[in-house]
């Protein structure tokens, strides 16, 4: 009897054998397919997060830029002498246009797929806003609450109690230095700085410069008003600048 057996034995043993095989085999094969299809969808997000925030189109100019241009207020020699000082103080007493203002950002920079912040796995992806002192801290907080970032705020001198990196700038009325908490940003991140007006850049690239040598790459800058005679933008580079609206 055991020996009429055995070749049953072994013709059972070889078939569960080889269907255990197969189906490690099928199984191994459905995994790689798997992590195929993960990787491609992951490199694609990748891809499409770094691409630089395409412009919507120009053609139709959102009629609420309108509403913001109009209350700003222009205050000829202030602070001093041949400064045409642009005053957004009006516009924040309205809260329609205030809304507007924050709102044309939000719907740019939430199209750049900010759940990344929220901590899934693209961890490089992260997008945080950086607002400077003082009017940059008006709009940059609703923006990085809007899209689920953090927010670090760039300040004046001796302001920030913890250990800070500082860079100096000229102004179009003077000098001053931004200061940024170390270990505010972390390397590699992408930052989106704020700020209510460029005028001849200075502030923007110091804001620039100091989240460069904490290891981030800023991947757009985004203001209010832009006075386009001082050829701010052209001192931001590579640097991408979006602004509302312009002013002379
Ligand atoms: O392009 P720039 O020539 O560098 O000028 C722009 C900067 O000037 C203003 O800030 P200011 O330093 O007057 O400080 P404040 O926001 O505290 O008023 C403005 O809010 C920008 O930050
Ligand atoms: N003309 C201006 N108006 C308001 N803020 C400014 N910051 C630098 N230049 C300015």
């Amino acid at each position: 009897m055991p020996t009429l057996c055995f070749p049953l034995y072994s013709l059972l043993f070889d078939s569960c054998f080889s269907f255990s095989v197969r189906s490690l085999h099928l199984l191994f094969i459905s995994y790689q397919i798997v992590s195929l299809i993960r990787d491609t969808r992951e490199r694609e997000r990748e891809r499409e997060m770094a691409a630089p925030i395409e412009e919507k189109d120009q053609a139709t100019e959102d009629p609420r830029k309108e509403g913001i241009a109009s209350s700003i207020r222009v205050v000829p020699h202030v602070p001093k002498g041949g400064i045409m000082f642009q005053d957004i103080t009006p516009l924040l007493l309205d809260p329609k246009v205030f809304k507007d203002t924050v709102d044309l950002f939000i719907e740019r920079y939430t199209g750049k797929d900010i759940s990344a912040v929220a901590g899934t796995r693209c961890r490089a992806l992260r997008i945080v806003v950086e607002g400077i002192e003082a009017r940059g801290f008006i709009f940059g907080p609703p923006i990085a609450l809007a899209i689920g970032a953090k927010f670090i705020p760039l300040r004046k001198p001796r302001k920030l109690p913890g250990e800070v990196i500082s860079e100096e700038y000229v102004l179009e009325y003077g000098r001053d230095c931004l200061e940024m908490h170390v270990g505010a940003v972390q390397q590699g991140e992408h930052v989106l700085v704020v700020d209510d007006l460029i005028a001849t850049g200075g502030t923007l690239c110091a804001a620039i410069n100091l989240l460069e040598r904490a290891g981030a790459k800023v991947v757009e800058c985004a203001c209010v008003i832009e006075l386009r005679e001082l050829k701010g933008r052209e001192r931001l580079k590579d640097t991408p600048l979006y602004v509302l609206v312009e002013s002379n």
